[in-house]
Formats: structure tokens, C-alpha cells, sequence
């Protein structure tokens, strides 16, 4: 009994982690054409193109989510599946995969008292259900009945009474916390003393970012006296790279706890594995990589002086740290070269003349040409639903006395 309470305590845990972090805002680009065509249909159109909208998989599933984003549901998220035990999942892109949990299922044993809580938590699940990405469609049974096995996948693997019983369809939201999220993120990477972590503080500063430094996220977690504390504070010490899993178990959570949907990441990927690794599991892709060049001498001698107290500040480990940035951060950079995704910055000048040329990779060319605050865009949002509205009807005038025929889904088909 105390262990299914804990493992369902977990669960509700798991979700209450998860929940505010997959927040999704409603485009207004994705949103405009809808509801043009939408607006159009029920006041001058034909009656069987809103029908049509109606019943398309982007009004069904995706709009409903948008709005309720919009009218402030924002909880309402859920991107695990909730029979998972909290820490014992690992998120992937396509599949929620168990690691870490050898019984391959979750055995719900007779008891009154936890086949209550086992509903609530199907039933909630059902409320935080995520419109947007879902694969596989299980089962959930409720019944009297009082034993049963339920996999991790929500498939019913054993069912022995069955007096009565209802089933309702859930659909499991799949993919990473992180994909759901659908955060932005840029890599910041570059030698060690090149000036990352004072550029990625200006970046902040003018740009509203959150900066997440891979490092700093290790040295908080050797101070939590996590288990993993020794093992990361003596790769640092060597100037080695920490096990993929590790960092970006730290980064995946930082990311979904912070409320900010802009990231930028320093100091990672360090090497070709993490890269990958990071990529599959959460499913994001950087926007661009942040590049600083900066020769060794000048970034040994900004290490040298940094007095930070950082335990890896010192002339043995920085040679070390210089050489691993070689051979296996360079990599990275190259791939992301070879995608077009690096934005080289020359990080031996002065730091304002670096924050120059980072400020320019910054500004929105729309807002290098015409900056425009949040009120005009509003504004351009409401022109571009009248215009859009006012092609339509142009369509339906042009339809009728051109081609004598009404606007209608048909008539649309048909001309095309
Ligand atoms: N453009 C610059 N010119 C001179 N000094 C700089 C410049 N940029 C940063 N520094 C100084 O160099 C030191 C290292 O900078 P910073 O911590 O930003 O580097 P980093 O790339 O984040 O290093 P690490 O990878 O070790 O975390 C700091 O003392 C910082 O004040
Ligand atoms: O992704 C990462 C980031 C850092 N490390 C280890 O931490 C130290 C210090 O990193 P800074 O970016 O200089 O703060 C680094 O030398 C690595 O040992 C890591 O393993 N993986």
C-alpha cells in the first residue's frame, strides 16, 4: 500500500513537473488563416466550408489546445504517460521509453482505496490531455473490478474479474517534455575562456534569453550532493567531458522548469555523442550555433585570471580542457557548419566589441528595417484577418459573376 501511495505521490509529482513546463503558445501566423476562413464561412460563405473547417484535424485537435492555452489553461499539459514511474522514463521524440525500472509493467493490486486513486489519476490525465502529439491509443478501463495489470504502455495485460466495466480512449501525448514545449534554443560554444558566459549574460540582458551554462548546472550538482557529485567533480578536475545522460537530464529539467520558452545553452554540446544524444532525446534542433573564436593564448590568459575559485582554473587542467576542445568539441562545430547553422563571432576583441557583433545576429532583420512593438503587431494581425477575409469574399464575387457558380467546397474543387 505505502509503496503503490509512493509511486503514485510520484506520479502526481512527475505531472505537476511537467505540466506548467509544456506550455504552447497560439500562433498567430497558424491561427489568422482559420479564422479567417472560419469567420468568412459563417457570415458570407457557404455553409459547408465551415463544416469542412469544422471537422479538419487542425480545428479538432489542435486549435482546442491553442485556445485553451489562450483563455489561460495553460496547465492543462501532459506529455508523459502517467503510469510511468516519475524518474524511471526517458522521453524520446517517437516513444516514452522505461529505463532504470526492471518490471517491464505496473501490477495494480486489490484494494478500493488505490483503484479510486488509480482512476483519478487516468481521469485527470484525461483533463490534461495534450491535443497535439499522440501516437498510440490505449485503453482505460473503469470497473468494479479489482485486478488487474496494466503495462507501460496502457495496454491490459491481465484482467481477472470483470463485473462491469466502462472504457474510455486516451490518447498518449508523445515526445519530450522539451518537444512539446517546443523551446528555442541556441548553442553557445567556443574554447574555454573565449567569453561565452560573459556574452551569454549581455544576450540575457538585451534579449530576454534564459542562459543555462552546462557547466555551472554540473558544479550546482556536485554542491546538491547528488550521487553523481564525485563522478562529474572529477571529470571537471580532468578537464573531461561528463556522460551524455547525465548533462542533459540537468538541461532537459532546467528547461522545462524555467517558464521562458528562449534558451541560450553554453557550453554544450561538447562532443559529437552529446550532440546526437541531446538531439534524439528531446527532439530539438538549435536555431543557430553561437560560435566564439578566440586564440588559446588569449583564452589562457582570461582563465588565469578569472579568479572564480573554479577548481579547474589552473594551468594543468586548462591544457587539458584546451585539448579535449580539439579533438572533440571542434567536431560539433564542424557539423553544425556543414548545416549552415554556425554564426562565427571573433571573440578576441573587447568585450562591448564582441556584444557589437552578437547584438546584430540578435535583431530580427524586421526589426532592423521596421521595429514594431506588440501593439502594431496586434494591429497587423486584425488587417491581415480583414484582408484575408476581404480575398475571400472577392473569391466569392469573382466565383458567382465570372463563373456563375457559388463558393462552395465544390465549386472550389471543381474550378481547381
Ligand atoms: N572579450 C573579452 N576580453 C577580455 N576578457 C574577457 C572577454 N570576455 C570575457 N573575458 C574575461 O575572460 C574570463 C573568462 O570569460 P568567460 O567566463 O565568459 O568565458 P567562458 O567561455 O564562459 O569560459 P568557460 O568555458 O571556462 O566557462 C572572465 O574573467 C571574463 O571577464
Ligand atoms: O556539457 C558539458 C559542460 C561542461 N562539462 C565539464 O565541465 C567543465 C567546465 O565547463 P565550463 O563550460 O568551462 O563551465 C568542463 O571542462 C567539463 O569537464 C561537461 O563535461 N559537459
Amino acid at each position: 500500500m505505502a509503496k503503490l501511495n509512493r509511486r503514485l505521490l510520484g506520479i502526481e509529482k512527475a505531472r505537476s513537473a511537467t505540466k506548467d513546463s509544456c506550455k504552447l503558445r497560439p500562433r498567430a501566423a497558424e491561427l489568422m488563416p482559420v479564422m479567417s476562413l472560419f469567420l468568412y464561412s459563417v457570415t458570407v460563405g457557404g455553409h459547408d466550408l465551415a463544416l469542412i473547417l469544422l471537422l479538419s484535424p487542425y480545428v479538432i485537435f489542435l486549435l482546442p489546445s491553442r485556445l485553451l492555452y489562450a483563455f489561460g489553461f495553460s496547465s492543462m499539459r501532459m506529455s508523459t504517460h502517467p503510469m510511468a514511474s516519475p524518474g524511471s522514463y526517458q522521453t524520446t521524440r517517437s516513444r516514452v521509453s522505461r529505463v532504470g525500472s526492471k518490471k517491464p509493467y505496473i501490477n495494480i493490486s486489490r484494494d478500493r482505496h488505490k483503484h479510486t486513486q488509480f482512476c483519478q489519476i487516468f481521469h485527470s490525465h484525461c483533463v490534461s490531455f495534450n491535443f497535439i502529439k499522440f501516437s498510440t491509443v490505449f485503453l482505460h478501463f473503469e470497473s468494479s473490478y479489482t485486478n488487474y495489470i496494466v503495462d507501460s504502455w496502457g495496454l491490459l495485460l491481465k484482467l481477472q474479474t470483470s463485473l462491469r466495466w466502462k472504457y474510455s480512449i486516451i490518447f498518449e501525448a508523445t515526445g519530450s517534455v522539451l518537444s512539446l514545449k517546443n523551446p528555442k534554443v541556441i548553442f553557445v560554444l567556443g574554447g574555454p575562456g573565449s567569453g561565452k558566459g560573459t556574452q551569454c549574460s549581455n544576450i540575457v540582458e538585451h534579449f530576454g534569453y534564459t542562459h543555462l551554462s552546462a557547466g555551472d548546472l554540473l558544479r550546482a550538482e556536485i554542491k546538491s550532493g547528488s550521487e553523481n557529485g564525485t563522478m562529474i567533480q572529477n571529470m571537471i578536475k580532468e578537464g573531461k567531458i561528463v556522460p551524455s545522460e547525465v548533462t542533459i537530464k540537468l538541461l532537459e529539467k532546467a528547461i522545462a522548469e524555467n517558464e521562458n520558452d528562449k534558451f541560450l545553452i553554453d557550453g554544450f554540446p561538447r562532443n559529437e555523442e552529446n550532440r546526437a544524444a541531446f538531439e534524439s532525446v528531446t527532439g530539438i534542433v538549435p536555431e543557430f550555433v553561437l560560435f566564439f573564436d578566440c586564440p588559446e593564448e588569449e583564452m589562457e590568459k582570461r582563465l588565469l585570471g578569472r579568479n572564480q575559485g573554479r577548481e579547474d582554473d589552473n594551468i594543468d587542467t586548462i591544457r587539458k580542457r584546451f585539448r579535449v576542445y580539439m579533438e572533440s568539441s571542434l567536431p560539433v562545430i564542424e557539423y553544425y557548419k556543414s548545416k549552415e547553422k554556425v554564426r562565427k563571432i571573433d571573440a578576441a576583441k573587447p568585450v562591448e566589441e564582441v556584444f557589437e557583433a552578437v547584438k546584430a545576429l540578435f535583431t530580427p532583420v524586421n526589426d532592423k528595417i521596421f521595429p514594431l512593438n506588440k501593439i502594431y503587431r496586434c494591429y497587423l494581425g486584425v488587417i491581415s484577418v480583414a484582408l484575408n477575409i476581404y480575398g475571400l469574399i472577392f473569391i466569392r464575387v469573382w466565383l458567382k459573376y465570372w463563373c456563375g457558380k457559388e463558393f462552395t467546397m465544390r465549386s472550389v474543387v471543381d474550378f481547381m
